[in-house]
């Protein structure tokens, strides 16, 4: 069996691919892997917001028409980059060990948030890291920072920022964990939703790749993440705004999920929690709980704003 395998190009989706096809070849004696690279529109056009580009499915849905054109087998996604609604014809089959889900500090002399002098500059893109910087250190400046993590990192030293704020995951699998600062507590500053997952995605009709995607799943990961997605495709699917969600799963298989919403300037801060057996479920009743402190209203503010 040979499968070739779609990616982008950057250098961290590269890294994610190689290790995504090195774990499936250990799991499928005989079947060969080939990288099938992808240039998106999103990395054409890096220095536009991604909320100007029309959000975030714009990395995903040019390596997903590889596989819809039948170029591809299987695609290789960081499952935050994922819109909650996945394209039609198409399966999140796979999903390996989840990566560390935390977002960390990247600091040029701080050694945590609280340690960053008044007034420090802290580059982000992220409407939710952006959002909840606010709500912990109003005095800090958060200026627009894009970029692959490569050219983030550059960014930090060359243009002055004091700090950054990045997914520990990716800087774990490019081997970067030495700049790590600081980690941020995700009870406090709640992940995205996905963060830290990766997520083989296939043809809905390939029985024999979804199959052996299926098997090489990690249940707790899959659990995890789908307990997120309903919780964003519940809150916001496919929508720009401040949300957080992180779920855990105990070795009995309960599932604890915590859910954030936020406006822009981080002077309202949502939060709730549920557990349960069913991700749905509990991806539900977060959903509730949050709309009713009135998350509906503060989403729809933070869209307009
Ligand atoms: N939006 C970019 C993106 N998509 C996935 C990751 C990190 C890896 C992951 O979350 O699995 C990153 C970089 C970052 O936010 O620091």
């Amino acid at each position: 069996m040979r499968v070739r395998v779609a990616s982008r190009k950057s250098a961290l989706a590269l890294q994610q691919t190689r290790w995504v096809i090195s774990s499936l070849a250990a799991h499928l004696p005989g079947w060969t892997f080939e990288v099938v690279p992808i240039v998106t529109q999103g990395d054409r056009m890096l220095d536009v917001s991604l909320a100007e580009l029309g959000g975030k499915g714009l990395f995903v849905s040019e390596v997903e028409q590889a596989l819809l054109d039948g170029r591809a087998d299987i695609a290789v996604h960081s499952l935050k980059d994922v819109p909650a609604e996945v394209a039609d014809g198409l399966a999140l089959a796979g999903m390996p060990p989840r990566e560390d889900p935390r977002d960390v500090l990247i600091a040029r002399s701080a050694e945590s948030l609280a340690d960053l002098p008044p007034g420090a500059r802290v580059g982000t893109s992220s409407l939710r890291r952006m959002a909840l910087l606010r709500a912990l250190r109003p005095d800090l400046r958060i200026e627009p920072l894009r970029g692959n993590i490569d050219t983030r990192l550059r960014k930090l030293a060359e243009d002055g920022f004091d700090a950054i704020v990045l997914a520990a995951a990716g800087l774990k699998r490019m081997g970067w964990a030495d700049r790590i600062s600081a980690y941020l507590d995700p009870e406090l500053f709640t992940p995205a939703v996905g963060q830290g997952v990766l997520a083989v995605e296939c043809r809905a009709d390939d029985r024999v790749l979804c199959e052996a995607l299926r098997r090489w799943t990690d249940g707790p990961t899959r659990t995890a993440a789908m307990a997120e997605r309903a919780l964003l495709a519940e809150l916001a699917g496919g929508c720009q705004v401040p949300v957080g969600g992180y779920a855990t799963v105990g070795p009995d298989g309960r599932i604890h999920l915590r859910g954030m919403v936020a406006d822009r300037e981080g002077t309202c801060v949502l939060r709730a929690e549920a557990r349960g057996d069913n991700p749905f479920e509990v991806g539900r009743a977060v959903a509730a709980a949050l709309q009713a402190q009135g998350a509906g209203g503060v989403i729809a503010a933070a869209q307009g704003g």
